[in-house]
C-alpha cells in the first residue's frame, strides 16, 4: 500500500492557462511543417506570386490556379493557409463581399517569409528544402527520436532504413537531385550574403569545395572574385555525375575521408555538422593535408549559440541538431564556437577565427 501511494504523482498547482496553451501548441506542432509540405507540394507559392504581382487570392482562385483541371477542396486548403498565415508565411486580407451581407472574403498573399518558397529565375527557392525534409523515407524516422538516447551508435533513419542516408539517397538518383536542389536553394541566397562582407577568397588561385553538391558555391564565388582560376566541386562520385557544367570548375568525385584534392584553400559547406567529432577530426586532418604553409580552410557551419534562448535564430539552429542527429548521425551535431576551435586545433590548425554575417551560418577560417 506504501509503495502505491509513493507513485502517485502529485502537482502543486494548477497548470496555468498560458502553460496549458503552450503544451497543446507544442502537441499539435506537426501540423506547421506538414502544412508547409503541403502548400510547397501543391505551388501555392508560385501560383500567388504570378510573375511578382502577389495580389490577394482567395483560396478557391488559388486552387484555380494549382489544379486547373478542377476538382478539389478549397475550404481544406484555406485552413492550411490560415494555419500558416500565423506563422508568418502568409499575409490574410479579409476583404468585405460585394453583396450587402456584410460578409468577408477571405484572400491570402505571401509575405517575405512566403516569397522563399517562390522559384527564381533559375529555378530555386527553399521549396525543395522542405520536400527533402519531409520524404517519407526520412519522415519514417521521426517517431525513433528517443531511439538516439537510448542508444547513439545507430541513428534513427539508419533504425528505419537499414543505410546510412547519404548511402541511401545514393542509390536514388531522384533523391540526390531532389537533396542537390535543396542545397541549392539554401546556398545561393547565403552566398550572395556572404561574398559581399567577405574577402577571405582573395590570393587564392586553386579553391576546393569539399561537399560542394551541385558547384552552387563555387560558380558564385569564381564570379565574384575572378582571381580564384580553378575551382574544384568534390563530392560523391553519384552526387557529381549529376552536377551542371560551370566554367572554371572541375567536378571531382570521391571520398571525403580517404583523401581530398589539393588547394591553395578549401571551402567546404554544411559538412561537419552532420559526422561526429572523431570523422570531422578526419576530415580536417585531410584537408590541412591538402593545403600549403598558411592555406585555409574555410568552413560555413550552423553555430550554437552557449545559452539556449526562444530566439528564431536559437530555434532555427536547434531545430536543425535534432534533424541532424535523426537523419544524419546521432553524434553529428550543431556546435559551439569553442566545440569547432577545438576541432581545428585536434587536426593541426593553429590559426582560427569565426566570422558572423550570416544569421544561421557562421564562417569559419582555420589556418594551417
Ligand atoms: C549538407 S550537404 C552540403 C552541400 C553543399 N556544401 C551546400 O552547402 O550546399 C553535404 C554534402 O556532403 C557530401 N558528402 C557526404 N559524404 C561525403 C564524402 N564521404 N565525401 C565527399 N562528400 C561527401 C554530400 O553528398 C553533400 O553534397
Amino acid at each position: 500500500m506504501e509503495n502505491r501511494v509513493s507513485h502517485v504523482i502529485t502537482t502543486a498547482e494548477q497548470p496555468s492557462n498560458e502553460a496549458r496553451l503552450a503544451i497543446l501548441e507544442l502537441a499539435n506542432m506537426i501540423s506547421v511543417p506538414m502544412s508547409l509540405n503541403a502548400v510547397v507540394r501543391l505551388n501555392v507559392p508560385d501560383a500567388i506570386w504570378q510573375g511578382g504581382s502577389n495580389t490577394p487570392l482567395s483560396a478557391s482562385a488559388i486552387l484555380a490556379r494549382v489544379l486547373p483541371d478542377g476538382g478539389g477542396d478549397a475550404e481544406n486548403l484555406q485552413r492550411i493557409l490560415r494555419m500558416l498565415t500565423s506563422y508568418g508565411v502568409f499575409a490574410e486580407h479579409l476583404i468585405k463581399a460585394d453583396d450587402d451581407g456584410g460578409s468577408q472574403q477571405r484572400k491570402f498573399s505571401l509575405t517575405e517569409i512566403g516569397k522563399t518558397l517562390v522559384t527564381d529565375q533559375n529555378g530555386l527557392s527553399y521549396g525543395p528544402y522542405i520536400l527533402q525534409h519531409h520524404q517519407d523515407v526520412l519522415m519514417g524516422a521521426w517517431p525513433m527520436v528517443h531511439e538516439a538516447v537510448v542508444d547513439p551508435t545507430v541513428e534513427p533513419f539508419v533504425k528505419v532504413n537499414g543505410e546510412p542516408a547519404y548511402e541511401y539517397y545514393g542509390k536514388k538518383p531522384e533523391m540526390n537531385g531532389l537533396m542537390q536542389r535543396a542545397m541549392s536553394g539554401v546556398s545561393v541566397p547565403f552566398m550572395k550574403a556572404i561574398l559581399d562582407g567577405y574577402d577571405g577568397f582573395e590570393g587564392v588561385g586553386r579553391l576546393v569545395d569539399v561537399g560542394g553538391s551541385a558547384g552552387d558555391c563555387l560558380r558564385m564565388i569564381l564570379q565574384k572574385h575572378p582571381s580564384v582560376r580553378e575551382g574544384i566541386n568534390f563530392d560523391l562520385p553519384e552526387v557529381v555525375a549529376k552536377a551542371p557544367t560551370i566554367a572554371g570548375v572541375s567536378h571531382v568525385g570521391g571520398d571525403m575521408f580517404k583523401s581530398i584534392p589539393s588547394g591553395d584553400a578549401i571551402f567546404m559547406k554544411w559538412v561537419l555538422s552532420t559526422w561526429t567529432d572523431s570523422e570531422c577530426k578526419l576530415i580536417m586532418e585531410n584537408c590541412y593535408k591538402a593545403l600549403p604553409v598558411g592555406g585555409k580552410l574555410i568552413a560555413c557551419e550552423p553555430v550554437l549559440p552557449t545559452k539556449s534562448d526562444d530566439s528564431r535564430r536559437t530555434r532555427a539552429l536547434l531545430e536543425n541538431d535534432i534533424f541532424v542527429m535523426t537523419i544524419y548521425r546521432a553524434k553529428g551535431k550543431n556546435r559551439t564556437e569553442e566545440e569547432l576551435r577545438q576541432l581545428g586545433l585536434s587536426a593541426g590548425f593553429s590559426h582560427f577565427r569565426p566570422i558572423y554575417i550570416d544569421y544561421f551560418y557562421t564562417l569559419l577560417e582555420f589556418q594551417k
